[in-house]
């Protein structure tokens, strides 16, 4: 039964749904890294908010785990190259607390405009200072919006509503989005130079940080207010300190910090600056969407494959995952037998379907190919990590789907290309379920690809098959099952045999000086 850990405040919704899927889960929040790391061990997932750092030194920690999900959009607090160099997918739940987030902006930029938290503890200090804070309307004002994917299309909306204009800049909004979203595409010199308010919605990335820098403040059009409900990090705090003290900046409110949990800023206190921590997330819907779709998710991908919004994976769903996870094993077996029997020499890989296979999903099943290729290389390698070190070897990826409908109903073909030529092995499924070699290097076979085997490349002789049993027999290695094919007549055979107890060096040796052995090599499925 696999084992999750919550390690974060998450709604009780999510271990539910872990234990009525028979998964057990423990609720552990608070710990720190060492805590953290050494607890990890015992578990197959991780289901976090944005308080887990799931560091380089965690994963290493993490012998057991496959998955982490991520209750929530941001995933900054995971190391997702770490994760998947180690073949674990992070997976994320991209739209389930959006509306909640877009609204804390909204409530924000409102807090602002009216200056309410000073307001209310004014008024309960029993002050009732009418005079002291005058307000500015949204109606009617420019709101600069910075991001325009799920949230800030949300808040841009919302904002429309109020009789905003609302003028966006992101780079990849296309113009017909922005036709659709009511919204006007602007330049970010445009958008600092125009906007009344400036509400932020893109991650942290290198682009992004600092993105309101001193000198983009300063491009601001005086008395300007902003909002930030994204990542700490997309605004220069010190730099939005001295433009709140001189009054260019006439308000900001911050939910997300650089450093959190933000216990101390130069900005706390500064007049006009209103903070949050880091709350965006937090309504009782959003809660309970993202820890629904975070427990069912993890739960899909332990239970039977599925894969749902990961991060370093392509999707894969709950119905999809039975029906191609018997052509996961055959392209897991095709990429293991070119792998073993080439290695190093490989440096290209073309993947081709035909038949029933090509009404497939094929990304899951190119994985699968690079997974059993590159485990020659590492025990720890799966489908996650198998693209990410092809890539990091440069091995040239080729996929190929085709039309046509072959001498099989459905067939996957992989194709290497080494310094001596392209070599390619295909292989079917009998019954829609058994996965079998139907081809090895241009010589029509048919074998199950299982445990120990042995490969020979022979000259097609009477007698051979008899001087090889005995030698087996005489080392005392049973022979499982045994399959044959030849070019022609007299001319090049292969063999493949499953073999009881692994075929060591010594004997390879022997097989190999046998009379008209080309070449034999153990394998391992
Ligand atoms: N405060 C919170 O509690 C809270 C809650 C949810 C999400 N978030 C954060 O809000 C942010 C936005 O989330 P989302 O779901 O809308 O993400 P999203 O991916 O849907 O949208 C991000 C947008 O940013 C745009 N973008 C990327 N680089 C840009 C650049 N250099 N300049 C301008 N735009 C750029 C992208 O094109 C995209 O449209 C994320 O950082 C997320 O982590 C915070
Ligand atoms: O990216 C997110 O989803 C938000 O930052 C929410 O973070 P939280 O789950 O820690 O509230």
């Amino acid at each position: 039964m696999p084992k999750v850990l919550i390690s974060d405040k998450m709604d009780p919704l999510a271990a539910q749904i872990f234990r009525n899927r028979g998964i057990e889960v423990d609720e552990i929040t608070g710990k720190t890294k060492d805590e953290l790391i050494a607890m990890i061990g015992k578990y197959d997932g991780l289901a976090i908010r944005s308080a887990t750092k799931v560091t380089k030194d965690v994963l290493a920690a993490a012998t057991n785990l496959k998955v982490v999900g991520r209750a929530g959009i941001g995933v900054d607090n995971v190391d997702i190259p770490a994760a998947s160099a180690k073949g674990v997918v992070v997976m994320n739940t991209p739209f389930g607390n959006s509306i909640t987030t877009a609204e804390h902006a909204i409530a924000l930029m409102f807090a602002l405009a009216r200056d309410l938290p000073e307001a209310d503890k004014s008024t309960q200090a029993g002050k009732w200072e009418k005079n002291r804070f005058m307000g500015v309307e949204v109606t009617n004002k420019t709101l600069g919006l910075i991001g325009a994917g799920n949230i800030g299309s949300i808040v841009a909306d919302r904002a429309i509503g109020l009789k905003m204009k609302v003028a966006a800049y992101d780079p990849f909004l296309t113009p017909e989005r922005a036709v659709e979203m009511g919204v006007e595409k602007v330049t970010l010199e445009e958008l600092l130079a125009r906007a009344d308010f400036i509400t932020l919605h893109t991650p942290l990335t290198d682009s992004t940080r600092n993105i309101l820098s001193k000198e983009n403040l300063a491009k601001t059009k005086k008395g300007v207010r902003i909002v930030n409900c994204a990542r700490g990090g997309l605004i220069d705090e010190a730099a939005l300190k001295e433009a709140l003290d001189s009054g260019h900046v006439a308000g900001a409110a911050l939910d997300v910090f650089v450093t959190e949990p933000a216990t101390e800023s130069p900005l706390f206190g500064t007049p006009g600056f209103i903070s949050t921590p880091h709350l965006g997330a937090s309504t009782n819907e959003a809660q309970v969407n993202v820890a629904i779709q975070v427990a069912e998710q993890m739960a899909d991908f332990l239970l039977s494959g599925g894969v749902t919004n990961a991060l370093n994976m392509p999707s894969l769903s709950a119905d999809e995952a039975p029906k191609l996870k018997p052509y996961m094993a055959l392209a897991e077996h095709l990429g293991g037998l070119v792998g073993q029997l080439e290695g190093d020499a490989i440096k290209g890989v073309a993947i081709e379907v035909e038949g029933a296979a090509a009404e497939l999903n094929q990304k899951p099943i190119t994985g699968a190919v690079l997974a059993g290729l590159m485990r020659v290389y590492s025990d720890t390698v799966n489908m996650v990590n198998a693209p990410f070190l092809a890539k990091e070897r440069g091995l040239d990826l080729r996929e190929v789907r085709h039309d046509r409908e072959g001498d099989y109903s459905t067939l996957v073909r992989v194709t290497v290309t080494t310094p001596e030529g392209a070599k390619s092995v295909a292989g079917t499924l009998f019954a829609n379920a058994e996965p079998r070699l139907v081809e090895i290097f241009g010589v029509k076979v048919e074998a199950d690809l299982t445990g120990e085997m042995l490969y020979i490349v022979n000259v097609d002789a009477p007698g051979f098959i008899g001087r090889l049993g005995s030698t087996l027999g005489e080392a005392g290695v049973n022979i499982g099952t045994f399959h044959l094919g030849r070019r022609s007549a007299g001319g090049e055979a292969v063999l493949l045999l499953s073999v009881d107890t692994p075929v060591d060096d010594a004997l390879k040796a022997k097989i190999a000086q046998l009379p008209g052995v080309k070449s034999a090599k153990a394998l391992r499925f």
